[in-house]
C-alpha cells in the first residue's frame, strides 16, 4: 500500500513556499541518514473518485510507493526507501520551480525532463519522435484552421480576457497558448477574416497588432487568393506587412507540404520572394520588419538573405543559397544574380516578386538594372547568362504574382498599372516609355492587376500637421535652429537637397551641441547604418536629429519621430509625401515643417496645391478646379531669433572654418599626389586657386573659404570658448531681474525642469 498525502491545489503555493524551509533542513538531515523530505519524493496523483462525499475538505490525494516512514522525535516524519538506496521513481525530478508545483511526473517524463539521466535515442526513436511530432503539429495546425473556421464571434468575444490572444487561446495550438501567456499578446480577433495561420496570428498578438490596417485588410485576402495586386496606402500605413504576411503564409503552407512530401535540402532550396527596395536602409528595415514577423511566429524558420551594396558579396551570395525571402537593392540584386552561380535559375522560381516604392524603383536611377532582373527573372531572356546552358530543359512557365505598392504613384503610372490607360507601343529611349517598358516586363500573371487605393482622398498621412516658416534666405540657419529650441525633446529628421548640405548643417549643430547624427548616400554603409541605429535606439537622446538628403525620405520607419524639417523645399511632390511620412506613422501624429525663403514661396504653393488638390476640390467645389490649400503659416518669435543670432554667427564660424581648413587640406593633398605623380617640385601658392582669380564665378566663395581656412587654432580656441559660454545658458526671452523679484516668474517650476528649458522666460508655442 502506498502512503499518502492530502493535495489542495487553492492551497498548494503558500503551502508550498512554507514547506520550502522546512524541506531544506530535511534534505541535509537526509543526506546523513539515507532518509528523504516530503518535497522530495515522486508523489503521484490518486485518481479522484466519482463521489466527492466523503473527501472532507481534500481536492485530491498524493501517493508514493516504496518507502518507509521513519517517525522523528518532534513529531515529524521522514522517509527511506525500502530497497535502501533511493530509485528515480521514488525521487521527484528537478524542476525549475521546484517546490511551488506539485509535479507528478510518471517515470517516463522524469527520464525525459532530467537530463542526467537522459538516455541517447535510437535512430528509430529519432524518427518516431520526429514523426509524432509532425503529426500533432499537422492536427494542432488542423485544429486551430477548423476551430478558427467554425467559432462563432459571440463566443470568442465571451471568452476573452483583457490583455489575452482570443484566436490563439480558442485553437489548440499550445505552443502558441504558451507563447500568449509568457509574453501576454493583444487580443487579434480582428484579423478574422483574413484566413491566417495559427502561427501568424501568435505572431500579431505578440506584436500587439490589435487589428489590421486599411491596406492590409485589402490587399492581404487578394494576395492570398493569388491575384497581382498594386497597393496605394499612406506612408507608414502598414505596406510592408500587407505584402510581407502574405508571403508568409506562403511559406508555412509549403513548409506543410514539404514535410507530407520529404525534407527538401538546403542545396535545393529556392527562395519563395523577391522584395525590391530603391535604397539600402530601406532594404534593411523591411527585412527586420518581416523578420520580426518570422521571429514572433512559432516554429517558423524563414531565412531572409539582404542584399544591399556596401556589403560583402561573398557572405550575400552564400545567404541567397539558403534564402526563402531575397530583399534587396537592383543593383546589388542584379550584381549578384549574374555572377553566374546558377542562383538567376532559382530565382526564376519565385512565388511573390515585390516592388516596394514602384514609383521610385520605376523610375529614373533604377531601369537598367531592374530591367535586367525583370529580364532574368522570365525564361530565356537577355541576362540569363548563368543559365543558357540549360535552356534546352523545359520548365514550367513562372506562376508569379506582382505585388506593386507605394504611398504615391504619378497619375500616369497609377492609371497604367490599374489598366485604365492602355500600353503605350514601345519606344525604349525617352523616360516615359521606359517606365511603360518596364511595366510590361513586370510581366503580371492576370491581365489586370488588382488596384488597392485605400486613401483616394488624401496622400498624407491622418496625424500629421503641415507648417511653414517664412525666413530670409540668409537666416535659414538660424531659423532651422530656432525650430529645433521651439521643439525640445522631439526627435527629428531635416531634410536637405544635398549632401554637402547636410554635412554643413551636421557640423554646425554639433557645435551648438545638439546630439545630431548625418546621413547621405556618399557615407560608408556601415557609417550609413550606424546613423540610423543611433538616431533611432531607444536609449538615444530624445532630442536626436538626423540631417539626411532624400535617401532616407522613403520607407524608414523610426519609432518616436515627432517632427520633419524641410531644409530646402523638396524638389518634387512625392518627396514631400515621403519626407514628411517619415512622422506620423502607425496612427501616431506628427509634425511637417518647410523652411522657405521669400524666392521659394511660389514653389511651394504649387508644391502644396499638387499634394492637397483632392482635398481642396472636395473641401469647395467638387466639380471645379483644385484650390491650393496654404500650409499653416508658423510665427517664430522675432525675440527668440534676436537673442540666437549671436551663438547662430560663432557656430558658422566654427564650422565653415572647419570645413574650409578640411577642403584645403583635401585639395592640397591631391595636388601634393599630383605633382608627385609628374615628378615637379610641389609649391602650394603657385597652385593656390585664389591667386589671380575672384572675379568669375565662385571667385567669392573660394576666397571666403580660404578666409574661413586661415582662422588660427587660437581664433578657434576663443570662438569655441565664447560660444561654450553662450550656450550655457538659458537664452532670455525677456525676463528682467525686476521680474524675477517681483515673483513674475515661477522660479520652483524652472527649477523642476517644466517647459522649455532652452528658453528663459514665457515663450509661446507653435500651435498647429
Ligand atoms: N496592423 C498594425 N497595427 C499596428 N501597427 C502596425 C500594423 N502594421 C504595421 N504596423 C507598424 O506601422 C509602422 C509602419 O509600417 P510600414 O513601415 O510597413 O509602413 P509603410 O506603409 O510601408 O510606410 P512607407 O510608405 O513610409 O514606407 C511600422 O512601425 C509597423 O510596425
Amino acid at each position: 500500500m502506498g502512503q499518502k498525502r492530502a493535495r489542495d491545489p487553492k492551497a498548494q503555493v503558500s503551502e508550498a513556499n512554507k514547506r520550502k524551509k522546512a524541506v531544506k533542513s530535511d534534505k541535509a538531515s537526509s543526506d546523513d541518514h539515507g532518509s528523504l523530505g516530503v518535497e522530495d519524493l515522486n508523489w503521484k496523483e490518486v485518481a479522484m473518485p466519482d463521489r466527492m462525499d466523503d473527501a472532507e475538505g481534500f481536492f485530491g490525494l498524493e501517493e508514493i510507493e516504496g518507502v518507509d516512514i521513519i517517525k522523528q522525535s518532534d513529531g515529524g516524519v521522514h522517509f527511506k526507501a525500502k530497497s535502501g538506496k533511493p530509485t528515480k521513481s521514488i525521487i521527484k525530478p528537478p524542476s525549475e520551480d521546484d517546490g511551488d508545483e506539485w509535479g507528478g511526473f510518471s517515470d517516463e517524463d522524469s527520464s525525459k525532463k532530467s537530463p542526467t539521466i537522459e538516455k541517447a535515442p535510437t535512430t528509430t526513436q529519432v524518427k518516431e519522435d520526429k514523426k509524432s511530432k509532425k503529426d500533432k503539429k499537422k492536427e494542432q495546425n488542423k485544429a486551430m484552421k477548423e476551430s478558427k473556421e467554425q467559432k462563432p464571434k459571440e463566443q470568442k468575444s465571451k471568452e476573452s480576457k483583457p490583455g489575452q490572444n482570443q484566436n490563439i487561446k480558442a485553437g489548440l495550438s499550445f505552443t502558441a497558448l504558451d507563447d500568449v501567456e509568457e509574453d501576454e499578446g493583444v487580443d487579434v480577433s480582428a484579423w478574422d477574416g483574413l484566413n491566417l495561420s495559427p502561427e501568424t496570428f501568435t505572431a500579431l498578438s505578440k506584436m500587439k497588432f490589435s487589428s489590421p490596417s486599411a491596406i492590409q485588410k485589402a490587399s492581404i485576402p487578394l494576395i492570398l487568393d493569388g491575384h497581382d495586386v498594386v497597393g496605394k496606402a499612406s506612408t507608414g500605413s502598414g505596406k510592408t506587412l500587407a505584402f510581407g504576411i502574405p508571403i508568409i503564409e506562403h511559406y508555412l503552407d509549403k513548409r506543410g507540404k514539404q514535410e507530407e512530401q520529404s525534407e527538401q535540402s538546403e542545396k535545393n532550396k529556392s527562395p519563395i520572394a523577391l522584395i525590391l527596395s530603391p535604397t539600402r536602409e530601406l532594404a534593411h528595415q523591411l527585412g527586420k520588419h518581416i523578420g520580426e514577423l518570422i521571429a514572433n511566429s512559432p516554429d517558423t524558420n524563414a531565412r531572409i538573405a539582404l542584399i544591399t551594396g556596401g556589403m560583402s558579396i561573398q557572405k550575400q551570395q552564400r545567404q541567397l543559397a539558403t534564402a526563402d525571402i531575397v530583399i534587396g537593392t537592383p543593383g546589388r540584386v542584379w550584381e549578384i544574380l549574374s555572377t553566374g552561380t546558377g542562383l538567376i535559375r532559382k530565382m526564376q522560381k519565385i512565388q511573390f516578386l515585390v516592388v516596394d516604392e514602384a514609383d521610385r524603383l520605376l523610375s529614373e536611377g533604377h531601369f537598367k538594372e531592374m530591367e535586367d532582373i525583370l529580364n532574368a527573372l522570365d525564361k530565356h531572356q537577355a541576362g540569363d547568362i548563368a543559365d543558357m546552358d540549360h535552356e534546352e530543359e523545359d520548365e514550367e512557365p513562372s506562376q508569379r504574382q506582382t505585388l506593386v505598392f507605394s504611398a504615391t504613384f504619378h497619375k500616369d503610372l497609377q492609371q497604367k498599372l490599374a489598366g485604365k490607360s492602355r500600353w503605350a507601343s514601345s519606344d525604349m529611349l525617352d523616360n516615359k516609355a521606359s517606365m511603360e517598358y518596364l511595366l510590361k516586363k513586370l510581366n503580371f500573371r492576370e491581365e489586370k492587376p488588382k488596384f488597392v487605393d485605400v486613401n483616394p482622398e488624401s496622400q498624407m498621412a491622418i496625424g500629421l500637421k503641415e507648417g511653414i516658416v517664412e525666413c530670409p534666405a540668409m537666416e535659414k540657419d538660424l531659423y532651422l535652429y530656432s525650430v529645433l529650441l521651439y521643439y525640445p525633446k522631439n526627435r527629428t529628421i531635416v531634410f536637405t537637397n544635398s549632401i554637402s548640405a547636410v554635412r554643413r548643417i551636421t557640423q554646425l549643430l554639433q557645435a551648438l551641441q545638439l546630439p545630431v547624427f548625418a546621413l547621405h548616400s556618399n557615407m560608408a554603409q556601415k557609417a550609413r547604418l550606424r546613423s540610423i541605429e543611433r538616431f533611432s535606439s531607444p536609449t538615444a537622446n530624445p532630442s536626436s536629429i538626423l540631417v539626411a538628403t532624400d535617401v532616407a525620405a522613403r520607407g524608414l520607419d523610426i519609432k518616436g519621430i515627432n517632427c520633419v524639417i524641410h531644409y530646402h523645399v523638396p524638389r518634387t511632390a512625392d518627396a514631400y509625401v515621403h519626407r514628411s511620412g517619415r512622422t506620423a506613422r502607425a496612427g501616431e501624429s506628427g509634425k511637417s515643417i518647410l523652411i522657405c525663403a521669400p524666392e521659394e514661396v511660389v514653389g511651394v504653393a504649387r508644391l502644396a496645391g499638387k499634394v492637397h488638390t483632392k482635398k481642396a476640390r472636395k473641401a469647395g467645389d467638387p466639380d471645379g478646379p483644385s484650390k491650393k490649400i496654404a500650409l499653416e503659416s508658423l510665427d517664430i518669435d522675432r525675440r527668440v531669433v534676436a537673442r540666437l543670432r549671436p551663438r547662430m554667427a560663432l557656430a558658422k564660424r566654427i564650422t565653415d572654418s572647419t570645413i574650409a581648413k578640411e577642403k584645403v587640406n583635401t585639395e592640397d593633398n591631391w595636388l601634393r599626389a599630383a605633382a608627385d605623380d609628374l615628378g615637379v617640385e610641389y609649391d602650394s601658392d603657385e597652385f593656390d586657386p585664389s591667386k589671380g582669380r575672384g572675379r568669375g564665378r565662385g571667385g567669392g566663395r573660394e576666397r571666403r573659404d580660404k578666409e574661413a581656412s586661415e582662422v588660427s587654432k587660437t581664433e578657434m580656441a576663443g570662438l569655441r570658448a565664447e560660444l561654450k559660454q553662450q550656450l550655457s545658458q538659458r537664452v532670455n526671452i525677456g525676463v528682467s531681474e525686476k521680474y524675477l523679484t517681483a515673483g513674475r516668474i515661477d522660479i520652483d517650476a524652472l527649477l523642476r525642469g517644466e517647459g522649455n528649458d532652452a528658453f528663459l522666460g514665457h515663450l509661446d508655442p507653435l500651435t498647429f
